[in-house]
């Protein structure tokens, strides 16, 4: 298959060299022009240290180039530039091919997901809204560029395209299942990034391995509860994109997320953290997002409220740890059947 990759940041070059490895003729779209000259001269991805890209991939930053002739387009820029992106990609995006979204995200002022920001700009561009997927699991670009194995799920309302998307990704390390949850497996990827801050927090304030387990355990809870009022489903929260992805995000020294939010636990600010780290935060962005939903939806999600604190309010970690703690007895989860 010819296939462009849009955006050539850790990810973006993961699954590119993942791509390539299985046969397919890849493209590679940068939207920086400093990141396209120096990236088309060393071809070194810079966030995975030592990794040089193939000689037979082909580098640009012409958003035509990369698009026009091709079979699939895989979008794997950071969140705040899937819209405009979209937007710069429109014109010369076939429709009929599938847009796999592989970005993690929700968009704060619209609240909408990736996928649907893409629709919305295809279809502003030609009526069309295009056949758009998402692929999302435990994967972190610096594992999978080495061939280390994991597994994701692609999500497409068509059986057919998941299916041919399962073929393009599928290799002996990279196990890709199939879903038509589209909105279950991009709210679990987007959602997770905001626990995985608290992860870190907890590291950072050094609490122990018993207190990040019950903030998994939890925090699967609070994404589950919004996500199936949004539409997605019990098992996809269960599955790979839900606590599969939660639980490596909040575990991985590579999580940025984690070492965001681990960073605030030793006593960072947020903008300390984020530039600390270098890369996309996304869970940073996701936050507000998420309380905003969840107060649209009448969703109870303490960890991402107080998460929002710590991030915008300059409340103390220690202080929003205190106040989920204290907060009122209740059952385990709600709708138990009790004796009386
Ligand atoms: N890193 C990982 O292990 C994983 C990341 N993801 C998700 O993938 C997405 C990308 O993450 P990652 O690659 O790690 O991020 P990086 O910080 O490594 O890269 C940032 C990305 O954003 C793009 N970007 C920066 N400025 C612009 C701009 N002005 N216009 C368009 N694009 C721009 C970069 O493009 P360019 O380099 O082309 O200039 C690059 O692709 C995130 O949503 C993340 O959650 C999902 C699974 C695993
Ligand atoms: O989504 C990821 C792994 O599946 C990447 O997480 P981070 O953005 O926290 O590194």
């Amino acid at each position: 298959m010819r296939i462009a990759v849009l955006g050539a940041g850790t990810w973006g070059s993961a699954l590119t060299i993942l791509l390539n490895n299985n046969g397919h003729e890849l493209t590679l779209w940068t939207a920086v022009e400093k990141e396209y000259k120096e990236l088309s001269a060393t071809r070194i991805v810079k966030n995975l240290k030592g990794i040089k890209l193939a000689d037979n991939i082909k580098i640009t930053n012409d958003i035509k180039e990369a698009c026009k002739d091709k079979d699939l387009i895989v979008f794997a820029v950071a969140s705040p530039y899937v819209r405009m992106t979209a937007r710069k990609a429109a014109p010369y995006i076939d429709r009929k091919i599938p847009v796999v979204n592989v970005a993690k995200g929700i968009e704060e002022d619209t609240l909408m997901t990736l996928t649907e920001i893409i629709e919305s700009e295809f279809e502003a561009e030609n009526g069309d809204k295009g056949t758009v997927t998402v692929l999302s699991g435990p994967s972190h670009a610096e594992e999978v560029s080495v061939g280390m194995p994991t597994t994701a799920v692609v999500g497409a309302k068509s059986r057919e395209i998941a299916c041919m998307i399962q073929d393009a990704f599928m290799s002996d390390r990279f196990r890709v299942y199939t879903s038509p949850d589209i909105i279950g497996i991009e709210l679990g990827g987007s959602l997770k990034n905001v626990i995985a801050l608290a992860a870190g927090v907890i590291d950072g304030l050094g609490l122990g391995d018993n207190a990040k387990a019950a903030l998994i355990t939890r925090g699967i809870s609070e994404i589950g509860r919004l996500g199936m009022k949004l539409g997605g489903r019990l098992e996809t929260f269960a599955g790979l994109s839900g606590i599969g992805d939660l639980i490596v995000t909040c575990c991985s020294t590579h999580s940025r997320n984690h070492n965001a939010g681990y960073l605030m636990g030793k006593g960072k600010t947020m903008d300390e953290a984020m530039a600390e780290v270098g890369q996309v935060v996304e869970g940073v962005y996701s936050a507000k997002a998420a309380s905003k939903l969840a107060k649209a939806n009448n969703i109870d999600m303490p960890i991402v409220e107080q998460m929002n604190k710590v991030l915008f309010e300059n409340k103390k970690a220690e202080d929003a740890l205190n106040e989920l703690l204290l907060r009122d007895k209740k059952d385990e989860h709600s709708g138990f059947d009790w004796d009386e």
